[in-house]
Order: C-alpha cells, then sequence, then structure tokens
C-alpha cells in the first residue's frame, strides 16, 4: 500500500473533489460518516457516551460531523471545542452551525451522569495539518484525553502528532480511525507510545490519484505480500527449489547457524549447507540432519572456500570477529557474485572496512538491527532522519539495507517499505539468525532479491503473530518463528484462495 505525505494527501483531496465534482463539505461528511458508521457498529450500546474533542480545523470539523451523526442516532453526545487550535476552518464553521441546528450543545461542561465504563473519548484536536508546536490550550486538552482511564479513538491520526517531524506530545489512540491512506509517521519507533491499532476507513478518494501518484514509501500489507508471493510450482524437486549455503558459527555460537540454516530450508529452497567451524559439526549434523555440513577452522572460521555452487548465501550469523575470520570474510566478499544475505558479525566485519562495502554485488542484502544499523552509517537524530539515512544509505550503495525494528523497514531502488506484521514476541534471542535464513531461502528459490528482503520479512512477522497467539509474547522463541513458518505459509495460501 502506498504511503503518502500530508501535501500528497491534500492533492489527493483536491483531485478528488473535482473529478467528482463535490464540495469539501461534502468529502468531510463522507469521511465523518465513514467514522460514525464504524463506531456504531463497534458500540451498539445506545448507551455509550462519545465525547468528542475538536479542534477548528477540517479534524474538528469531521469530529463535529460525527457528533451530529452519533447524536441523531440517540448515542449520547458530548462536545468540547478546544481553543488554541487556530482559526475555523469553513467546513469546521458550517458543521458547527449544523449543531445548534440539531439541538446538540457545546462545552456544556457536564458532569457525566453515566458509568464510566461506557464512556468513549474521540480525538478531533487536529490532523494532519498540525504545523507547528502544540500551544497550552491543545497541550491541556492531549493530557485530559490522555490522563482519563477511558478509550480513546482518535480521527485520522493521534491529535499532536507530526506527519514530517519528531513528536514530543501527543493523544495516546486505542485506536486511529485514519482516511484512505496510513500513515509514515504511525510506524516510526519514537510514536510508539501515541498508537495501538490503525484501522484505514476508505473514504472514496479518486482511485486512478492513487494509482499513478508515485511515493517513495510503502506498507507492505497482505497485498503487497501476495503480489511478491511464489508459490512452488507443481513439478518442483530439490534440485530446482534452490541450493542455500549459510556460512557461521563459532565456539559457543552453533545455534545460530543452526537456526538460520532450519529457517532456509524451512522457508522453502530445496537443499541446505551450513560452513561453520569444526567443533559444531556434530552438533549441526544432530541437531539439524536435513542440512550438509561443510567445514573451514577449528573454532572460528578461518578460511572460507567450497566447491559447491549454492544460489544464494547468508553470512554472518554467529561467526565472532577473530582477525582471522575477519580477513577470511573480506577475501571472500570480495570475490563474490552469488545473490547474498550479509548478517550480524559479517556486517560488523565490514563497517571496520567500510570501502568494502562498494565492492558488494549489487542488491546484496544487509540485515543489521540498530546498533549494527548505528556502526554502519552512524547515528541519527530522530526517526524521519534515519529513514532518510537508511534511504539514501542503499541508494548509495546499490545494496538493499533491512533495518531491523519493531517495524522493520527495507530500503531497496529509493523506495523505503515499512513491515506491517510482528510483535513484541520477536524481541528474542536468536530471531535476527531465522530472519536472515528466510531470507537467504527465498534467494535461493529465485524470489529477486527485493521481494525476498521484503517477503521474508513479512512472513517473519506473520509466524510470529500466528504463533503467540498460542504460545503467548513472553514464551515465544527463535524456534517457534521457525515451526510456524507452515502456519504462515498456509495463511497467505488460504487468504489468496479467498480473492
Ligand atoms: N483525505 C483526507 O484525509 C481528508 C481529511 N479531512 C480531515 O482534514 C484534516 C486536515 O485538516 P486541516 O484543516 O488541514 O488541519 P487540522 O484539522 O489538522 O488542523 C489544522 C488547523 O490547526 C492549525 N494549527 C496547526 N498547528 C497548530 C498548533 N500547533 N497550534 C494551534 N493551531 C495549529 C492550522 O493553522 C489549522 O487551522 C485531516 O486530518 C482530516 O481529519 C477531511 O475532512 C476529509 C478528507
Ligand atoms: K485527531
Amino acid at each position: 500500500m502506498k504511503i503518502f505525505s500530508a501535501s500528497k494527501i491534500r492533492e489527493a483531496d483536491e483531485t478528488t473533489i473535482s473529478r467528482q465534482g463535490i464540495t469539501t463539505g461534502e468529502l468531510m461528511e463522507r469521511a465523518g460518516t465513514e467514522v460514525f458508521l464504524w463506531l456504531k457498529k463497534r458500540f451498539p450500546d445506545k448507551e455509550t457516551v462519545f465525547h468528542v474533542f475538536c479542534g477548528k480545523g477540517n479534524n474538528g470539523g469531521d469530529g463535529l460531523v460525527v457528533a451530529r451523526l452519533l447524536h441523531n442516532d440517540n448515542y449520547k453526545v458530548v462536545v468540547d471545542i478546544v481553543e488554541g487550535t487556530g482559526n475555523p476552518s469553513e467546513d469546521f464553521t458550517a458543521n458547527f452551525e449544523k449543531l445548534e441546528q440539531n439541538n446538540l450543545a457545546c462545552n456544556t461542561n457536564e458532569a457525566y451522569e453515566y458509568k464510566k465504563h461506557k464512556i468513549i473519548f474521540l480525538d478531533a484536536i487536529f490532523g494532519i495539518g498540525l504545523n507547528r508546536e502544540v500551544g497550552a490550550e491543545a497541550k491541556e486538552a492531549i493530557q485530559r484525553i490522555n490522563n482519563s482511564a477511558v478509550k480513546i479513538i482518535s480521527i485520522d491520526v493521534p491529535s499532536g502528532m507530526f506527519m514530517d517531524r519528531k513528536s514530543d506530545i501527543a493523544v495516546h489512540s486505542d485506536m486511529v480511525l485514519t482516511f484512505q491512506f496510513t500513515k509514515l509517521a504511525f510506524y516510526l519507533a519514537g510514536n510508539c507510545n501515541f498508537i495501538k491499532e490503525i484501522k484505514i476507513l476508505d473514504i472514496g478518494l479518486d482511485k486512478d490519484f492513487i494509482a499513478n501518484e508515485p511515493t517513495q514509501f510503502f506498507l507492505t500489507d497482505r497485498t503487497e505480500a501476495h503480489q511478491r508471493y511464489r508459490p512452488v510450482p507443481a513439478h518442483a524437486h530439490k534440485g530446482t527449489q534452490g541450493h542455500a549455503l549459510i556460512i557461521g558459527g563459532s565456539y559457543g555460537k552453533i545455534g545460530a547457524v543452526t537456526l538460520s540454516s532450519k529457517a532456509a530450508l524451512k522457508s522453502g529452497c530445496g537443499l541446505v549447507t551450513a560452513y561453520i567451524p569444526k567443533c559444531g559439526y556434530t552438533i549441526v549434523q544432530t541437531a539439524f540432519p536435513e542440512a550438509m555440513v561443510l567445514t573451514g577452522g577449528e573454532e572460528h572460521i578461518n578460511t572460507i572456500a567450497f566447491d559447491i555452487e549454492p544460489k544464494a548465501i547468508g553470512i554472518g550469523m554467529g561467526l565472532g570477529q577473530q582477525p582471522e575470520t575477519q580477513q577470511a570474510v573480506l577475501e571472500f566478499l570480495k570475490h563474490q557474485k552469488t545473490p547474498m544475505v550479509i548478517d550480524a558479525d559479517a556486517l560488523n566485519i565490514l563497517s571496520y572496512n567500510n570501502e568494502w562495502l562498494n565492492m558488494l554485488p549489487e542488491n546484496t542484502i544487509l540485515t543489521p538491527h540498530p546498533k549494527e544499523l548505528e556502526r554502519l552509517m552512524g547515528s541519527w537524530e530522530d526517526d524521519f532522519e534515519k529513514m532518510e539515512k537508511i534511504r539514501a544509505f542503499a541508494k548509495e550503495h546499490k545494496i538493499i539495507l533491512v533495518a531491523k525494528d519493531a517495524f522493520t523497514i527495507v530500503a531497496c531502488n529509493d523506495r523505503v517499505h515499512i513491515n506491517s506484521t510482528g510483535n513484541a514476541g520477536l524481541a528474542t534471542g536468536g530471531s535476527g539468525d531465522v530472519l536472515t535464513g528466510i531470507i537467504t531461502g527465498l534467494l535461493a528459490q529465485s524470489y529477486s532479491p527485493a521481494d525476498a528482503a521484503i517477503f521474508g520479512v513479512y512472513l517473519h512477522g506473520l509466524a510470529a503473530d500466528i504463533g503467540v497467539c498460542e504460545t503467548s509474547k513472553q514464551a515465544f522463541t527463535a524456534s517457534d518463528i521457525i515451526n510456524y513458518l507452515g502456519a504462515a505459509y498456509l495463511k497467505i495460501e488460504a487468504e489468496k484462495a479467498q480473492k
């Protein structure tokens, strides 16, 4: 799904208004109606009290439409107009006048006579138009909302959240009902306390505009994942499904390379060879009998040489950083042409030798966690700068950067793909090793590097989303990601079959 900037969203609005021959007020009515219908379905009990906080811009206008529709449908509605939210917009004013015509009073400050659990706060103070720091009055309203113990639903965006820079204070929403497009700011680590759940409401913006307008940002949702997914051909055999080579491991870290190798095979490739130091030979052969094993070095890898022809290579998991290993990795990378995923210690070795980055074959995939990312490309001030640096870094070195985080980012071909699956259960040792294995396995199956990275990250998160429902987040382990890969594939198959 495309992610547009606030200015592109405004353009989508204007195009829709002109192509569909409607007024801005009619579009606002449509947006408000979608919110109303969603609320009505979710909260059918007419004793529900909706306390609507409205700013004076168009987001507040949406709030007024919702308040009126709820009131006319016999819900209990309280409206507060928040001061210090700019000059009233035309459509805000028009809807404000309609409140009175519908006998709905504002700012009555009535104490609720209702039981607390039936109150919902609707947040319509600011939308995508926030363009300066929030002033005292709006801040007070945001704090009042946040300090309440009731359910908070934001219209379009949590009020106070900037779309293009770091936000200091914003509403902590339980649910954001956002119009037509998801927003980049929703996925940034610094904004994680502001949103629990997102629901995108279709308000009928112009389809051609959406399809044709370019953007650099995408959400890897179900549709994007399905487009990249490649079912196993009916006449496949192990020779056609690709051979993955996983290079890593050192004394005490053979588990990393074992996990990675298993994940590669479970992602669907035909054959897996693990290249490890000798100390791991019996461990890998025993723990993972499906793998073939090659060795180099005793307790750490000191040379990388083989006469097999893998279709993809994953390197770095549990590798260690012994001087001999560093030398072996650099020598190896120098001559590589095979599609490759570079992770963990192999990444660290690269970051001490930054000039080597330009020698990597085009579209090599790098999978750093935040600390490894910082070592590679330096630090960042905030999430927006981080995103920009990731994009520029991938472009400069002609590589694919998979920046692992709560919402993992894949930067490739001057585009940024934000993943939508996964959960805190993935914050567990070895989950990165599994991801590298999955991506390498997909590469071996002839997925393009971009598809392997984007779909691999999605699949990894989906396995965790399915898995934690049965294991809990606490008890979920990296091995569980591998165990639930099958369920993730089946879910994708079932979704595709439903279409
Ligand atoms: N396609 C859509 O998404 C639609 C969106 N709608 C809604 O419209 C808002 C955007 O409306 P806009 O009037 O541009 O902005 P806001 O309501 O977010 O508020 C801007 C308002 O507030 C002033 N302002 C900005 N920052 C501050 C500040 N820190 N302190 C005080 N005042 C501030 C600014 O000058 C404006 O006056 C979008 O989010 C949707 O909710 C349409 O209704 C339907 C289509
Ligand atoms: K809002």
